[in-house]
């Protein structure tokens, strides 16, 4: 048998949490940000995350003819309500004031393109907030952490200190469902701690 030829993997993310999650497998990678605007047809939060962690793929794909492409996108769901990044302080603590005593779902996606293919999976979990005092809400906004966040807070900082429980995979919040990742990378010959 001929040696197994590592495929160049390119990370269409300028997320670091995601980049510390790869690097985690054992993974080579570059990394490439995916430039769009993140719109989507899709209502459904699940479909959404798909359809965006597919756009960027794509996206990064086409400058990269031959690699693999991994992408992913999280969407968090009150009920009805998507809560994206929040654009300040105060739209920070008006989400952490609406996740309090509440359960939400975190949805992430994960694509990846390579000369096989295209496949695209979600990740859901469900997260679990503790009744929070007004004191807790400001503090925890004030702190800057999840601005740059979907839903305005990481359960991987400070945010595991707003959190009462969840159901399903811890990674999935974080934005990167390892379980997802990788099955899909293996799907597509990339080697995970040294194992394709
Ligand atoms: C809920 C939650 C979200 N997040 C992050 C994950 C994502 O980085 C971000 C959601 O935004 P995304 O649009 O999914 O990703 P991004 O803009 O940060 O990066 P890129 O599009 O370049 O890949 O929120 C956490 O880090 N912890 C959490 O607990």
């Amino acid at each position: 048998m001929p040696p197994h030829t590592a495929p160049e993997v390119v990370l269409a993310s300028g997320s670091p949490r995601r980049r510390e999650l790869l690097t985690s497998l054992g993974v080579t990678f570059r990394v490439q940000a995916a430039d769009l605007d993140e719109r989507s047809d899709q209502i459904h939060p699940a479909e959404v995350a798909r359809d965006l962690a597919r756009q960027k793929a794509r996206a990064v794909a086409q400058a990269s003819p031959g690699a693999v492409v991994i992408a992913s996108d999280t969407v968090v769901a009150l009920g009805d309500v998507q809560l994206a990044k929040p654009a300040s302080t105060e739209e920070n603590a008006a989400f952490i004031a609406q996740l309090s005593a509440r359960a939400h779902h975190v949805y992430s996606g994960v694509a990846v393109i390579s000369p096989q293919g295209e496949d695209a999976e979600v990740s859901e979990t469900r997260v679990v907030f503790r009744a929070l005092t007004p004191g807790e809400v400001q503090y925890y906004a004030r702190s800057g952490e999840g601005l740059d966040k979907a839903g305005g807070y990481g359960i991987q900082g400070l945010g595991a200190a707003l959190i009462e429980r969840i159901e399903g995979e811890y990674s999935g919040v974080v934005g990167f469902p390892l379980s997802l990742v990788i099955k899909l990378l293996r799907k597509h010959g990339v080697a995970i701690w040294g194992e394709v």
